[in-house]
């Protein structure tokens, strides 16, 4: 095992000299193959310990094989041939998973990578102790939920897994090593888990990073291939700064050195959630504008492309949507109101909150703009959702706006026929069985008694979706919605047909010539969708 004080960050360091020597050291053996050359050769590794002694492997281990675990060590495993990479997890059949032809989550480019490291350098594993005590790296990948109950309910980032997983390394562990905060965490963080791993800490030494991830779902892997920037903090300490650089180290395999950004733990901690709402703020700032469109008839893509093309704001992060989902957006906010609070801050809490509000009240509005245009009542009609997953290229439907959606129509009795090409009817009827924030905690990941809702039917076609629908809510902005046969879909529709196109897909003009009633998110309005105007 390599110490972290000593020799790891110097050891990946000097990989390619050790290859060199190792070349020269075999060539050598085959030349003079005499017993006592060889043990000369022998006596020589042993008492320079340098370099052979580092051609033992660095050992890795992550906590939770989840969306973020999973890609990120089977990339660092295929980037880095001569570290081992564990990932392991509570949940078995996350893990049978990773070790079958069925991933357990679906990303564009995973399965190669995994299929080119599993078995070599990649190993996924539930023996959690094991790998954790024999790691010389341990990355803590684990959820950080909202708290759905006690101090912060609803705000609040529940450190419950995050705890249990630093006092089983606290436990577990024989010698010297590097802790990565790999989960989203509120700043200061890291001063909790010093206190936890170093108070029973048997004198081992832990060196504590922050090194949050910031890949989106659908391009996770091309995210960390081709990273903006991998930003890592550290203490300003000299076994914090060691730390930095070992996993620095990691990282240059593949990352150019200027776009790895090392900071102090809190900056590093609070940058991650900074991040996250500034893309936040700035969907939420087109979708607010999205609604003064449809009161003036401006085009919210015509004046994000003008507002856009201004370089100080660029264009991206700024299209018109139902409302942004998946686990981060809102749970890191909240996070970060929170925070706030905690520190006296209620004017910038409030400004974040907003944020939040903004995106509650287009959800909303999407939902009122259906249920008005429809006579005021969708109560026994068919209406086919396309799409349920948070965004396309994932089948991720954590905090999905579909899921407000679908929920707001079933309030108002709708019959709900839905089709999304990686999401399953299990996962559809349990999130929409599912109580606000009890998404993300861990027990959800188990199968969950069959409590299925009447009014939803999951079909696998969007023709079969649409058939004697009344009407067409696409939600996600998968590529198969641009192409369908739309002349197929109003045909077989009842009549007045709708389409409420919450991720702006269509085109709106050639469904009007069709005969649609169309309502595109920030789009100018038909003359229906004028006189029948939506109660927000
Ligand atoms: N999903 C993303 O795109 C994304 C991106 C950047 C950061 N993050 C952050 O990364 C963290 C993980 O997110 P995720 O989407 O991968 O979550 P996830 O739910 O997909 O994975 C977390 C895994 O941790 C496991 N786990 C929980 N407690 C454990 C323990 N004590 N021991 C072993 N395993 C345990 C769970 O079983 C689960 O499989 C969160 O803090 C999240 O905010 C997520
Ligand atoms: O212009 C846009 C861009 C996105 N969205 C929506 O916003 C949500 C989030 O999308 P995206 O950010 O692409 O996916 P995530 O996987 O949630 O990634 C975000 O959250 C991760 C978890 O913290 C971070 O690591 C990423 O950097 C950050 O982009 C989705 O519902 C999108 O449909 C819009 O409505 N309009």
């Amino acid at each position: 095992m390599l110490g972290i004080e000593g020799n790891l960050g110097d050891s990946i360091n000097t990989v390619q000299r050790s290859w060199v020597f190792l070349i020269l050291h075999l060539k050598f053996l085959s030349l003079f193959p005499s017993f006592f050359t060889q043990i000369l050769f022998l006596f020589f590794d042993l008492t320079t310990q340098d370099p052979l002694r580092i051609l033992k492997m660095v050992k890795i281990c992550c906590i939770g094989a989840g969306y973020v675990g999973g890609p990120t060590m089977a990339v660092i495993a295929l980037k880095c041939p001569e570290i081992e990479v564990a990932v392991v997890d509570i949940s078995v059949s996350r893990i049978t998973a990773w070790n079958s032809d069925a991933l357990p989550i679906y990303e564009p480019g995973l399965d190669e990578v995994v299929k080119k490291c599993r078995g070599k350098n990649l190993f996924f594993s539930t023996d959690v102790e094991k790998h954790v005590s024999e790691a010389d790296i341990v990355f803590v990948s684990v959820n950080t939920p909202t708290k759905t109950q006690g101090l912060g309910a609803g705000k609040a980032a529940d450190l419950t897994y995050w705890e249990s997983a630093a006092r089983m390394i606290a436990d577990v562990s024989k010698s010297n090593k590097i802790v990565v905060e790999k989960s989203t965490v509120p700043v200061k963080t890291a001063e909790a888990i010093e206190k936890i791993l170093n108070h029973n800490s048997k004198g081992i030494d832990f060196q504590i990073l922050s090194n949050p991830e910031f890949l989106a779902e659908g391009t996770a892997i091309q995210d960390l291939f081709n990273p903006d920037r991998v930003l890592i903090g550290g203490r300003e300490t000299p076994g914090g700064q060691k730390a930095i650089e070992a996993l620095r180290d990691v990282y240059a395999h593949w990352v150019p050195v200027d776009r790895i950004i090392c900071t102090n733990l809190w900056s590093a901690e609070l940058s991650k959630l900074a991040a996250n709402a500034f893309l936040a703020q700035r969907i939420s700032s087109v979708n607010a504008m999205s609604a003064l469109c449809e009161a003036t008839g401006a085009d919210v893509s015509q004046v994000s492309h003008a507002v856009g093309k201004d370089t100080r704001i660029g264009p991206k992060f700024l299209n018109s949507s139902v409302g942004f989902g998946g686990s981060c957006f809102q749970k890191d906010i909240l996070n970060l109101v929170y925070i706030c609070e905690c520190n006296g801050l209620p004017e910038v809490a409030n400004y974040w909150k907003q944020v939040i509000k903004i995106n509650d009240y287009q959800k909303t509005r999407f939902v009122n703009r259906i249920v008005s245009s429809m006579f005021n009542t969708v109560s026994g009609k068919k209406i086919a959702i396309l799409g349920f997953a948070f965004k396309k290229d994932t089948g991720d439907t954590r905090e999905t706006p579909a899921i407000d959606v679908c929920k707001g129509l079933l309030g108002d009795k709708a019959l709900l026929s839905i089709y999304d090409p990686q999401v399953n009817e299990e996962q559809i009827q349990r999130d929409l069985a599912m109580n606000k924030f009890d998404w993300d905690h861990p027990v959800h990941l188990q199968p969950m008694s069959p409590t299925s809702i009447k009014q939803v039917n999951v079909v696998w076609d969007a023709y079969a979706a649409t058939k004697d629908a009344h009407g067409v809510c696409i939600l996600t902005e998968w590529d198969e919605f641009k192409t369908l046969d739309y002349q197929r879909i109003y045909d077989n529709m009842r009549k007045p047909a709708f389409i409420f196109d919450g991720r702006n897909v269509v085109d709106e003009a050639k469904l009007r010539a069709i005969g649609f009633i169309v309502y595109s998110i920030g789009k100018p309005l038909d003359q229906w969708l004028k006189d029948m105007p939506a109660v927000a």
